[in-house]
């Protein structure tokens, strides 16, 4: 989510985007709070991984009772030293207490890396494996790029929670009371003064550190903008370039890069007070004990051996304190960054909300007499809500804007046959397809497939009786195989090749040695427009379905290319029922059926001859592209 700052000059070289993000102006509807995490969604995170940060808590106590005792020792070695005493063993054993403490914390050190990778790992997984199962109004209204920031950047966050955070800070605190019992025994007075030092510092810490949570969150956001417009900008880049928009473009991602680093300075700002904070703590008790203590030993009170060990447990005291206000400081990063992870695996996934209309039909309880597809009385609109996910929202009241798109849609699409959608642009024909896939449910009316209502089916069943082949961008980057592959992952190579002929698209593979493993590009750019088209369909094909929905591209072809897409059409039609929006008239004159629809509503429904008698629309499509 973004909270950029809406400027003219941004939204004069932004298109505005075609709908809003869910979320208003975050939850609490105040402009700066965005998702918030709570220290207890931490947990789940941490308990994943018990064992082993159980290990390394067994370890912090080892490693603390190891620090704890080399100024017990210190104070044995000056006494022994005063009373003239040989040291032999003593010695011996400062040298194994150093290098046993040193072992442990390499071993703890590597325990914790590793254990920060894994979080960061599941929290990856959690966030795309529900992410990917969102319903598609999600994805009209999110920014791709900000997605997969959250993904590639707010995941890594987690990672400093476990290395410099929380489990260091439980063998810190074992050594920072084990050190104040210590002290305590020394001389009580002197730890009076010091703790009341410290109490200072503890408690200036604790009041900045939901400033870092804040500002850490923030911080993220803008990672987020900037990949989001970086996103933008390459998967346009053509457009970009032929607008002689690349300067702009640069810009326009310069300025969410700089927005980007103005709240990590920021947050550099924040944190940066908490080190010194420590730092002075460390002086100040210092000198304190230093003064104070140095009276006590001319008074007689305590011992030169005593004020030097409890020096020594003093530095041990903060030391753990400045790692405390580490883990403060990260923890608070972390929560940033997880409200905006906990916000996406918080979305219902497709499905998940559901109004059940009665219980869902037995698989294959489709009936064989009932019409392939039929709308009956279908009326839709879009919901469109105002979110802090792009720039022009800002400072703007959530609302939910309806809109409706089709008006009381009523046809059937017989079994075995071929059905046309023709009508102008925006008349709502993509629509149309997006409802009987599921992409959305009616607001009202029915959508049957054989004759059973399709909020009936179980998504996985009716997709997989369906192919789908939509307007645009419908190549994958990757190989000629894994794109036929995608929906038919079985098929062999014998199949891939004879659905590529069966399209007209055999000769590609003759134009790289690789054949069927000759790389498309992202969004198949070695491909012509037509040919993209033709291979979408022949993966559509090769899963063989009996209902097939083809949203033919606007794309002008030319002759040949169109005569090759006619063929194609006439080839996935044998069979099997065909469902295709065509711009072009030519490429379905020969329909069974052809239905007209204007402005959400269908205005005529008849064969190439009947509509041209009945309906002016048709008449007037028909004219344009010289059939008449
Ligand atoms: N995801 C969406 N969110 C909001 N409105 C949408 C969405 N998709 C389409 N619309 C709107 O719904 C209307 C119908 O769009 P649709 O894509 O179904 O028309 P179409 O007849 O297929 O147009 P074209 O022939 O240009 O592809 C348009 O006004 C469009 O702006």
């Amino acid at each position: 989510m973004s909270t950029t700052t809406s400027t003219p000059e941004k939204e004069d070289d932004r298109p505005a985007p075609r709908s809003r993000s869910p979320f208003g102006r975050g939850r609490g509807g105040k402009p700066d709070e965005g998702p918030r995490a709570k220290f207890r969604q931490l947990l789940p995170f941490l308990f994943e991984h018990k064992k082993v940060l159980s290990v390394v808590i067994v370890l912090s106590i080892l490693g603390a009772a190891a620090s704890l005792a080399q100024p017990l020792l210190v104070s044995q070695v000056i006494t022994v030293v005063q009373a003239g005493n040989p040291l032999d063993m003593l010695v011996w054993a400062l040298i194994a207490l150093v290098i046993i403490s040193g072992l442990i914390s390499g071993f703890q050190h590597y325990l914790l890396q590793r254990t920060g990778t894994s979080v960061v790992l599941s929290a990856r997984r959690q966030l795309v494996h529900r992410m990917l199962r969102l319903p598609i109004s999600q994805f009209d209204t999110r920014r791709t790029g900000d997605l997969v920031s959250r993904v590639g950047s707010d995941t890594t966050l987690l990672y400093a929670v476990i290395t410099q955070g929380l489990v260091d800070a439980i063998g810190g605190s074992l050594v920072f009371f084990g050190a104040l019992i210590a002290m305590l025994v020394i001389d009580p007075v002197l730890l009076g003064l010091t703790v009341l030092v410290i109490a200072v510092s503890v408690v200036t810490v604790v009041s900045i550190s939901g400033r870092v949570r804040t500002a850490s969150r923030k911080q993220q956001e803008k990672v987020g903008d900037l990949a989001a417009a970086v996103e933008r900008s390459i998967s346009a880049i053509r457009t970009v370039r032929a607008s002689n928009a690349t300067e702009r473009e640069i810009a326009a991602v310069d300025k969410d890069a700089q927005g980007a680093w103005e709240q990590g300075v920021k947050v550099a700002k924040i944190s940066a007070l908490v080190v010194p904070i420590a730092g002075i703590a460390l002086q100040v008790s210092f000198l304190v004990v230093l003064g104070v203590g140095g009276f006590r030993v001319a008074s007689g009170a305590i011992t030169i051996a005593s004020l030097v060990s409890f020096i020594l447990f003093l530095f041990m005291m903060i030391m753990p304190l400045g790692q405390a206000f580490g883990a403060i400081n990260s923890v608070n990063q972390a929560l940033g960054a997880l409200g905006r992870i906990q916000e996406i695996v918080d979305l219902p996934i497709e499905g998940q909300d559901d109004r059940a209309i009665a219980a869902l039909a037995a698989p294959g309880s489709a009936s064989p007499d009932a019409p392939a597809i039929e709308f009956e009385n279908v009326h839709f609109r879009y919901d469109e809500k105002v979110a802090p996910g792009d720039s022009s929202e800002q400072g703007a009241e959530k609302e939910e804007v309806e809109t409706g798109v089709l008006h009381g849609i009523s046809f059937a699409a017989g079994r075995g046959k071929r059905t046309a959608i023709v009508g102008p642009s925006g008349a709502g024909k993509s629509t149309i397809l997006a409802l009987i896939e599921r992409f959305y449910d009616p607001t009202s009316g029915a959508v049957r497939f054989g004759g059973v209502d399709v909020r009936q089916l179980d998504r996985v069943e009716l997709r997989s009786q369906i192919g789908y082949v939509e307007q645009d961008a419908p190549v994958l980057a990757g190989s000629i195989r894994q794109n036929l592959l995608l929906g038919s992952p079985e098929a062999t190579d014998a199949d891939c090749v004879e659905v590529l002929h069966a399209v007209n698209l055999g000769e590609v593979l003759s134009r790289s040695p690789e054949g069927l493993d000759a790389a498309v590009g992202e969004d198949g750019v070695m491909l012509s427009g037509g040919e993209r088209q033709r291979l979408a369909i022949a993966r559509a094909l090769l899963a063989a379905p009996p209902v097939l929905l083809l949203d033919e591209s606007t794309s002008s072809l030319d002759g040949l290319n169109e005569q090759m897409l006619r063929e194609a059409i006439d080839a996935v039609a044998e069979n099997r029922s065909l469902i295709v929006i065509a711009h072009r008239l030519s490429t379905v004159v020969d329909s069974d059926q052809i239905v007209v629809v204007d402005h959400g509503r269908v205005v005529g429904v008849g064969t190439h001859s009947e509509l041209v008698a009945s309906t002016p629309l048709y008449r007037e499509l028909a004219k344009h592209q010289l059939l008449v």
